[in-house]
């Protein structure tokens, strides 16, 4: 009606139209399909022929067909380390429990190996929740350095997550890592190696104030996702697009911040989380739990670094179904669907009291449930 009122009522009318906020939505909307609607061929598992990896008219993505895409069989020919090699570089004084939800979330979900690069205050503490984690106490913090000794210090944190960076599949940057400068600034370090060794990173919680702080650090390396809460986003659109976030618009901020840092994957968190590397824009809205206990985007990161490992695989792998689709924007849809399905079966039993840990217990069953071994 608008549209045909528009194009009746002459030039000028057609010209407010085409600024309209209405039709710049249509527009963006119908770039936006096509994404995963090529997708035709899953021939991960069976009976999944012929179905397509969106809904066709929304922005929704097919979570649960992505999550059988990317996700290995159970082949007795494997050896260790090749369902996934993660490590969270995480953990300082204050918080312990944040790098651990994600490293047990990685394992919990199927990877092999999880490791933690903390700080030695942080580490024995770590170690302590499980004895699966490999803990390397090496990060320092300000307080345990002399200024004299920082450039020798830096040297060996570095060295010491140079010897193992090439064995990891990925790493996550961040969960409570803290905001001291020194150990910032090594983690700034940890992060142009991992670039130059082609490493993905997925960055959350205080790596986002680093890299929101030195955008350079991540800037077009498309092997980079982004995982940021509510007011992780506000800041991150503040210092990159100088503006406000805008509801109204959400989706097209999402698209030019992405765009505008170069290509990297950004996971936008909410009641729906949105992910968009530039090119496109996906929702998962699908489950989820009105409970907002901390820990939960933990859980997210290490679980995005999971499936964007397996996502990277199964390209290698040839499967056609997925071949010329970003990897990263896979693992993120992978990650969100199963982390919002894990708290909805946790809050169905716990309600009020369901907690970051009752979460992480159903991460296998949910995706058992997704995606059942043959
Ligand atoms: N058990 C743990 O060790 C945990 C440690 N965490 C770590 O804590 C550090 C800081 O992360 P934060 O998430 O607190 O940083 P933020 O900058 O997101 O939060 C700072 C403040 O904003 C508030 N806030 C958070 N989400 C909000 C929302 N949706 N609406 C309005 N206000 C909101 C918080 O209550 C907090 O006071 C990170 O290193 C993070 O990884 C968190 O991951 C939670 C669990
Ligand atoms: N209102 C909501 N409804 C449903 N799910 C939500 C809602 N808000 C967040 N989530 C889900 O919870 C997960 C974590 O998001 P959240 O915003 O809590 O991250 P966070 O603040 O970084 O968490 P953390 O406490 O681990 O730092 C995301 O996967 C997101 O989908
Ligand atoms: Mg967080």
């Amino acid at each position: 009606m608008l549209i045909k009122h528009g194009i009746n009522s002459g030039f000028g009318a057609i010209y407010m139209l085409a600024s309209s906020p209405v039709l710049r939505r249509q527009q963006f909307l119908i770039r936006s399909l096509g994404d995963y609607s090529d997708q035709n061929t899953n021939t991960h598992q069976k009976g999944m022929q012929g179905t397509k990896f969106t809904s066709g008219a929304s922005l929704e993505a097919d979570a649960e067909n992505v999550l059988r895409a990317i996700t290995p069989t159970l082949d007795p020919n494997r050896h260790k380390g090749q369902a996934g090699k993660i490590a969270v570089i995480g953990g300082c004084r204050e918080y312990t429990g944040a790098p651990y939800f994600a490293a047990i979330s990685a394992l919990k979900i199927g990877a092999d190996l999880s490791h933690v690069f903390c700080t030695k205050d942080a580490a024995s503490v770590i170690k302590s929740y499980s004895p699966e984690l490999i803990v390397h106490p090496v990060l320092e913090e300000s307080y345990s350095v002399r200024d004299d000794e920082k450039g020798v210090i830096s040297g060996k944190v570095l060295a010491e997550v140079d010897k193992w960076l090439e064995r990891f599949d990925c790493l996550v940057i961040g969960p409570g890592l803290g905001r001291d400068p020194f150990l910032l600034d090594c983690v700034s370090k940890i992060i142009k190696l991992a670039r130059q060794s082609n490493v993905p990173i997925v960055i959350d919680g205080d790596g986002l104030f680093l890299v929101t702080n030195s955008l350079d650090l991540i800037s077009g390396y498309p092997l980079a996702v982004l995982t940021p809460n509510v007011n992780e986003y506000k800041r991150l659109v503040q210092k990159v697009l100088s503006c406000e976030v805008n509801d109204e618009e959400a989706h097209e901020q999402l698209l030019s911040l992405a765009k505008r840092i170069g290509g990297v994957t950004i996971l936008r968190k909410g009641k729906s989380d949105f992910i968009s590397d530039g090119e496109t824009v996906k929702s998962v809205s699908i489950y989820g739990s009105p409970r907002r206990c901390g820990g939960q985007g933990d859980i997210l990161s290490g679980s995005v670094a999971v499936f964007l490992s397996w996502a990277r695989h199964a390209m290698t792998d040839g499967d056609p179904s997925i071949s010329s689709k970003n990897p990263a924007t896979l693992g993120c849809i992978a990650g969100s669907a199963l982390m919002r399905k894990a708290a909805s079966l946790a809050f169905e039993n716990k309600k009020r009291a369901t907690l970051t840990t009752d979460i992480i217990e159903y991460l296998g069953r949910s995706l058992e449930d997704i995606c059942p071994v043959q």
